[in-house]
């Protein structure tokens, strides 16, 4: 039984219609968050992609440690390396991480250990599925924004096949008992960059947190179970810092954070996560979006900009928040 109430939405999307579309909608312009059902996952999937990330984190360092992240932003970042809320913390996350770039003709853009080398048909099927779930929920969030005559409008400025600045990222939190105040974040409260964000965590390993837009308190975000034994237990998607520029803000882009929470301070238990960053092609352009509900909102976001392409729009937010050089 979970601990915390639920405050996140579920949709179930095995249906693409109209009342889906609302309901996404809905969830995506308040609390920016929301669980989804009916997506092609099946438990196998998840628990399989689950082992591959498990057997990978158990590695040495030094295997792990073959293909280190770097400005590109694909490789292996060892513990306390990544810290995604500077301003607030010294010392890095205490979380270890694999970020996978985009599959373009089977050929990924970056090298990988040898693990995930003789793995990399998994891992392509895995991010694959990841991309397929994240058009579908594209082409319901065009159909709930009532994107006229064209409700595959974001989706076809996400195929599959073309350069985008898509991330599988396999994320480990290893247990650690910790009482200090200022020890118990376990990822720093931040904002994603792209489009959407999939996020698929496990049984008793809880932590997420949302600061509500709606009600701007940090709100513990449950594991829900799965609602038979083929399906995967229902996922979280948020919308990410790019949608809701492109949408003039209508869908929210929330910042989130990772804590020990305190039971975990007590039995030391770790964290895996798995997560889809969702990016549109880098060449798209972010003009208005064609949504009565979007050109309803005067001047703000991709309604009040010169036209950004989305990677002209991730490479201005890196900057803003690491003041990199590009
Ligand atoms: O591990 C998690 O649950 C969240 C990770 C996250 O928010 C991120 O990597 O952007
Ligand atoms: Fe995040």
């Amino acid at each position: 039984m979970a601990d915390t109430e639920n405050p996140v939405a579920v949709v179930d999307v095995s249906e693409i219609n109209q009342a889906t579309a609302d309901r996404l909608v809905e969830a995506a312009s308040t609390l920016g968050f929301v669980f989804i059902e009916g997506s092609a996952f099946t438990q196998k999937d998840v628990d399989e992609a689950f082992d591959l990330s498990k057997r990978f984190f158990e590695l040495p360092v030094e295997q792990k440690n073959q293909v280190p992240i770097d400005e590109s932003n694909y490789g292996y970042s060892a513990m306390n390396v990544e810290n995604l809320d500077p301003d607030s913390h010294v010392k890095g996350d205490p979380k270890e991480a694999f970020n996978f770039g985009q599959f373009q003709n089977g050929e990924l853009p970056h090298k990988v250990p040898d693990f995930f080398q003789q793995n990399i048909d998994q891992v392509q099927a895995l991010q694959s599925k990841c991309h397929q779930l994240s058009i579908r929920l594209l082409k319901l969030l065009g159909m709930g924004l009532k994107i006229e005559n064209d409700p595959d409008w974001f989706a076809d400025r996400h195929r599959p096949d073309a350069k985008s600045e898509s991330i599988l990222r396999f994320l480990y939190y290893p247990g650690q008992k910790k009482t200090d105040p200022q020890e118990v974040i376990r990822a720093g409260a931040h904002t994603d960059y792209g489009t959407l964000t999939l996020l698929f965590q496990k049984k008793d390993q809880d932590g997420l947190e949302i600061l509500s837009p709606v009600t701007k308190k940090w709100t513990p975000v449950p594991f829900l179970p799965a609602k038979d034994s083929q399906s995967c237990p229902p996922l979280i998607v948020n919308i990410a810092d790019l949608l809701s520029f492109w949408t003039a803000g209508v869908l929210k882009s929330a910042i989130h954070r990772v804590k020990f929470p305190p039971r975990v301070q007590q039995t030391g238990q770790d964290r895996y996560s798995i997560v889809y960053f969702c990016h549109p092609e880098n060449t798209t352009l972010l003009e208005p979006v064609p949504s009565p509900i979007v050109s309803a909102v005067k001047g703000r976001g991709a309604n009040n900009s010169d036209l950004l392409t989305a990677k002209q729009h991730l490479d201005k937010r890196l900057a803003a928040t690491y003041g990199w050089k590009y």
